[in-house]
């Protein structure tokens, strides 16, 4: 029987684990704030702030809302971030990728106070990843290995392939991945648009972590028996549905969930995971600025 690996569950026990440090920070007068800002309107950020706003509720997080015009001169998103860098309310912030054309989002991420970069983008946060001394692990990589941890499944010595290179996904989960720690010890192949044979590759993995943001690249076919896949992937296609589109990932689930011995959904895989995680490292945020001490998840 191939485990469906249910994210919406796991999530929910991190987001019922955090509220205890929440507490602690709350009680010592220093209730944990994330800031959410979102240049122009690109819907699918605009879904993915109204669920953290939620999320926060729930674990007693403050959070706030930035909203700066997508026709707005790059310094009006440089001025927000320069006020959220000095809020002591505000522990952590991310900036909605993507960003609009004429704003350069290399330059923003240099400007968020390295010490509030919740999505672990900033170059001081990447190089302490690569050198093996993370302070915020990026939310989708983290929530990836919070899934496999869940499904009991031990990445030591085994072959993962990841399809995809991006700065958010592919290249900091590659680094987590191969390093000597518990969660690590991996053999890492990561794949891309220029990789001669994709198949092989993810046929030769135990592990296929799929993100590429390219509906159902993978399938069976693709798949060796007994595989675990992860599906990162959040995919909106047109589809005719009261919303006009339904969400699909980078696998083809029917034809894989037969091969494989365990696979993440999409919605309810990869997804709510990433957002849990940027709860997590919020309280983690607050825990260092605040200094005070608490037991995380
Ligand atoms: N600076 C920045 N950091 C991000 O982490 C970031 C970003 N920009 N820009 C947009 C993407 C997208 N993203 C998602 C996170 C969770 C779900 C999620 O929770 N999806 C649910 C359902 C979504 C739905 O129902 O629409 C699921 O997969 O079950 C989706 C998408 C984070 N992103």
């Amino acid at each position: 029987m191939t485990e469906i690996i249910d994210g919406n569950a796991v999530a929910s026990e991190i987001r019922e684990e955090l509220t205890g440090a929440i507490e602690t920070l709350a009680d010592a007068g220093a209730r944990p704030g994330l800031a959410t800002v979102l240049m122009g309107d690109d819907p699918a950020s605009q879904t993915y702030v109204n669920m953290k706003q939620r999320d926060c509720e729930e674990v007693g997080i403050e959070s706030v809302h930035v909203d700066v015009e997508g026709d707005a001169p790059p310094s009006a998103l440089y001025e927000t971030i320069g006020n959220l860098n000095e809020d002591p309310a505000v522990h952590g912030y991310i900036v909605q990728a993507p960003v609009p054309d004429h704003v350069d989002y290399r330059e923003v991420i240099r400007r968020v106070d390295p010490a509030k970069d919740v999505d672990g983008f900033h170059p001081e946060n990447v190089g302490r990843l690569v050198a093996g001394d993370a302070r915020f692990r990026p939310c989708t990589p983290h929530g990836v290995q919070k899934l496999l941890e869940s499904a009991d499944v031990d990445i030591e010595g085994k072959d993962v392939t990841i399809v995809g290179r991006s700065d958010i996904v592919g290249k900091p989960l590659a680094n987590l991945l191969i390093q000597k720690a518990e969660d690590g010890n991996a053999t890492v192949t990561v794949c891309h648009s220029r990789t001669d044979d994709l198949g092989e590759k993810t046929r030769n993995a135990d592990i296929v972590v799929a993100a590429v943001g390219v509906p159902e690249l993978i399938d069976g076919s693709m798949i060796s028996e007994d595989t675990v896949v992860i599906d990162v992937g959040v995919n909106r296609v047109e589809a005719d549905t009261e919303k006009g589109y339904e969400l699909v990932g980078d696998v083809d689930f029917e034809s894989t969930e037969e091969r494989a011995s365990a696979i993440t959904p999409v919605p309810g895989g990869v997804g709510p995971m990433t957002r849990a995680m940027l709860l997590y490292n919020t309280v983690k945020a607050a825990s260092l600025q605040e200094e005070i001490d608490v037991s995380l998840p």
